[in-house]
């Protein structure tokens, strides 16, 4: 990962959150009711680590926007090559927009480990290239293509997430399984992403985010949020029932946690390192487990009692994969979520019968499971933890990320 280092960092000094009055760049030309504004009360001298009650509303207006030729972007040309953060990067001009496509201009991007699984070429599918990676965006609708359906209007806030694109009209599509139509179009992996100031998407497929929902709390929603709040909905368990989450500590984990305590489950979190464990606990896990430390398969098979209802498996590591199908009691699922490199579940045929166990993938959420996800949020049933981080800081998130040094989540401004 030494390449990465090449990019020079900014220090940031300042709280990640705007002072009062309100001077977000994004927003200085959208006229803003300041009542709104008042409501939003963080310090300059908080630390850079937040949790917060998303009590704040953010902008209503309908409003202009002056559109650039060029921006500033994260371009892979390569996949583990040189991580360039361009200055030069063409704006897709409202006039060039597809029927169907919208341009937002995002205000915050979150930085999931796909996107470094993504940039480091970690999977069998090739991505596009030249690629702005990212698809964990919170930002305002800035231009709507002509001939476009939609009740979308310029300057809603909208959510970009991984599936931008699909087709709508296929069996999977009908049923609501869109991201797993096969022709899907997925940002920041066949479609450029997040990780620019002004992206490209589509009106049907962004998500709508809460007026209240402070956007940089909405980034990470819109992929770690909703891809394991529709997991959990895939273990159609009951309340009280014990749900493990390997990979506790990290993006989707700490969401994880979060959701499957609203929903009523004994959590038990596995990640490993004080910090982690601190973070998880105070998520709602009533027991965490540290995975460097512990004998995994024993602690949760004691502490649940003959093993667990459920593993939704958020970990970036394979290892935690066939631990958890030692730990699960009868009848139990694994949810696999987590896409480590090469990975495999190896599954004794006879041990799976007897015990009917269940072992299913869940690849992110459709549209409606979006629009619950950032609802979760919204409400606080959900809090994100995050750093917000200049849009400079990608390679630095990336090389704490592999380090697995990286508790929940970075959020890069892309002011
Ligand atoms: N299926 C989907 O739709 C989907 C959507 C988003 C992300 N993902 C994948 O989910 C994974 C997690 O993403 P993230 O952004 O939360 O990553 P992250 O780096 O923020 O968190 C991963 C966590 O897993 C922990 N971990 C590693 N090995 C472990 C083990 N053996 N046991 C327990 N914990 C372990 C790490 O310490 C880290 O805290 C990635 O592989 C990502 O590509 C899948
Ligand atoms: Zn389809
Ligand atoms: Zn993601």
């Amino acid at each position: 990962m030494n390449h990465i280092k090449q990019v020079v960092s900014r220090s940031r000094s300042h709280s990640p959150f705007f002072p009062s009055p309100y001077k977000h760049p994004i927003l200085s030309s959208l006229s803003i009711n300041p009542s709104l504004l008042s409501q939003r009360s963080y310090s300059t001298n908080q630390p850079t680590t937040h949790h917060l009650n998303p009590t704040m509303s953010t902008v209503t207006s309908q409003s202009s926007y002056e559109i650039p030729l060029t921006q500033k972007a994260w371009v892979f040309e390569e996949n583990n090559g040189p991580l360039q953060l361009r200055t030069d990067w063409p704006v897709t001009q409202p006039k060039d927009l597809q029927p169907g496509q919208v341009l937002v201009r995002i205000a915050y991007s979150g930085v999931c480990h796909t996107d470094l699984h993504v940039w480091k070429g970690d999977w069998p599918s090739a991505n596009k290239l030249p690629l702005v990676g990212g698809h964990e965006g919170a930002g305002y609708v800035a231009a709507i293509a002509d001939n476009t359906q939609t009740d979308l209007k310029i300057g809603d806030p909208v959510g970009i997430k991984w599936l931008a694109n699909s087709c709508l009209s296929c069996e999977e599509c009908r049923k609501g399984y869109e991201s797993v139509c096969k022709r899907a179009a997925v940002h920041g992996f066949t479609v450029d992403g997040s990780f620019q100031q002004w992206a490209v998407s589509y009106a049907a497929h962004v998500t709508p985010i809460p007026r209240n929902l402070p956007l940089e709390l909405a980034a990470p929603i819109c992929c770690a949020g909703v891809t394991v709040y529709k997991a959990l909905k895939m273990i159609e368990g009951s309340p009280g029932e014990n749900v493990v989450i390997p990979g506790a500590g990290g993006g989707l984990g700490h969401l994880a946690v979060q959701f499957a305590h609203a929903m009523g489950y004994k959590v038990i979190g596995i990640d490993s390192g004080e910090e982690k464990r601190k973070l998880v606990k105070s998520f709602g896990a009533e027991v965490f487990v540290d995975y460097m430390k512990e004998d995994v398969v024993k602690s949760i098979v004691d502490t649940t009692n003959g093993g667990a209802h459920a593993s939704v498996c958020v970990a970036s590591g394979a290892a935690a994969y066939n631990q958890a199908l030692e730990y699960l009691r009868p009848r139990g699922v694994l949810v696999a979520v987590g896409l480590p490199k090469d990975a495999c579940v190896q599954a004794n045929i006879f041990n799976s019968v007897v015990n009917e166990h269940r072992i299913i993938g869940s690849y992110v959420g459709n549209r409606q499971d979006s629009v619950e996800a950032l609802d979760m949020a919204a409400r606080g049933a959900v809090k994100t933890h995050f750093v917000v981080e200049p849009i400079d800081r990608l390679a630095e998130t990336f090389d704490k990320m592999s380090n697995l040094t990286l508790a929940a989540r970075v959020v890069l401004d892309m002011a």
